[in-house]
């Protein structure tokens, strides 16, 4: 079991959930301490994909007294408040107190939503993140990031709240069916283009172990991109500065998400697109720069143009992204070779027309 940690966030990679308990003594300063001696009841939050999958090994492992499960549907219409409500409710009826403890075993939506209710239940309870696929385990669940959607306007009610660890089965990876393997690739490339080029042509060189999901390659590329995050949310965990640069790809990923009813992961590599384009058209980039882009979204099957609605719909969504301010898109654009930067003077005609350029007539 290797440990990434800094002042912020602690996480451990693994190639099983056999070593969580020891991992739970660890943040703990205790040694072979049951579960039920540090917390007194568990409260495992998952859905049902992971359920039919994992669920039970996990459970079986945590060799728990006091622990029940709450198994939501899967997908993001679960981050919401009826969930949330009904979360919070099974918690009170389940007897969880301020001492116990939240587990979120899945993928994006269950630990946004853990995290919430974690951070809500009695004022803040501990929370651990066991993320279950790709893009959970390189990106959402790493940070203290936490919430719900309401209506169109994504993620807009939450809290930054820190899980107690993230704890990451590499092994989980194995059987993630490909469109979702492929979901979390786009968070992983982000990486490369805002803060590590190297790591681009890492992924380069590597794609076919990649798409093989070869042990070592998967290895790799959970441990570089948890590195990164730590680092990112260690110098500035409220996205007060350095952190908006995780933003790359999301401002217009929203509003295609939204519209289209695409995976996350799929909106953002279409969301990178829009401002790789949008760079090279304000001349931030060059082509050269752009086609490398181009070459490692073919590579590994990322999707970079949309469907469906018309580029008014997608602004107007952007329009609504909670980072804006003083009525002005803020939007984090490749400058050069691994770096981003902000940009909120771009006007709305030139949003537009890239918007149009990336969809699919
Ligand atoms: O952790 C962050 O900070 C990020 O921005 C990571 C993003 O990849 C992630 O999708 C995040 O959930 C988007 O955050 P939001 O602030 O737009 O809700």
């Amino acid at each position: 079991m290797e440990k990434i940690e800094n002042n912020v966030c602690s996480i451990f990679i693994d190639e099983s959930y056999r070593n969580f308990t020891k991992a739970l003594n660890l943040i703990n300063n205790t040694t072979d301490k049951n579960i039920n001696e540090i917390y007194d009841r568990v409260l495992v939050i998952s859905d049902e994909n992971v359920y039919k999958t994992q669920l039970n090994k996990f459970i079986d492992l945590l060799n728990a007294k006091f622990v029940s499960e709450y198994i939501v549907p899967a997908g993001e219409e679960s981050k919401c408040i009826d969930t949330f409500e009904k979360i919070l409710e099974h918690g009170l009826k389940a007897g969880l107190t301020r001492k116990s403890l939240i587990i979120a075993v899945g993928g994006g939506v269950v630990g946004d939503l853990s995290g919430y209710v974690a951070a809500s239940y009695m004022r803040g309870i501990d929370f651990v993140q066991v993320p279950t696929t790709l893009l959970a385990q390189v990106d959402s669940s790493i940070g203290g990031k936490t919430g719900i959607n309401l209506g169109t306007y994504k993620n807009v009610v939450g809290a930054f709240y820190q899980p107690q660890f993230t704890f990451i089965n590499v092994s989980a990876l194995r059987t993630l069916p490909d469109s979702e393997f492929r979901n979390g690739m786009s968070e992983v490339v982000k990486y490369g283009f805002i803060y590590d080029y190297e790591f681009i042509n890492y992924l380069l060189e590597n794609s076919e172990d990649i798409l093989d999901k070869r042990d070592s390659a998967l290895r790799y590329i959970v441990k570089k991109c948890a590195e990164i995050k730590a680092h990112v949310v260690e110098v500035d965990e409220k996205e007060g500065g350095l952190r908006k640069i995780l933003n790359f790809g999301h401002t217009f990923g929203h509003g295609v998400e939204k519209l289209c009813h695409i995976p996350h992961g799929e909106a953002v590599s279409i969301g990178m697109n829009m401002a790789f384009k949008l760079s090279l058209k304000i001349n931030l980039i060059n082509q050269e720069y752009y086609d490398k882009f181009l070459q490692i979204c073919k590579k590994l099957n990322l999707p970079i143009e949309f469907e469906g609605p018309s580029e008014e719909e997608v602004l107007s969504i952007m329009k609504t992204d909670k980072k804006n301010s003083f009525s002005k898109i803020n939007m984090i654009l490749p400058t050069e070779h691994g770096k981003v930067g902000l940009f909120n003077d771009i006007d709305d005609e030139t949003i537009l027309e890239i918007i149009k350029e990336c969809k699919n007539a």
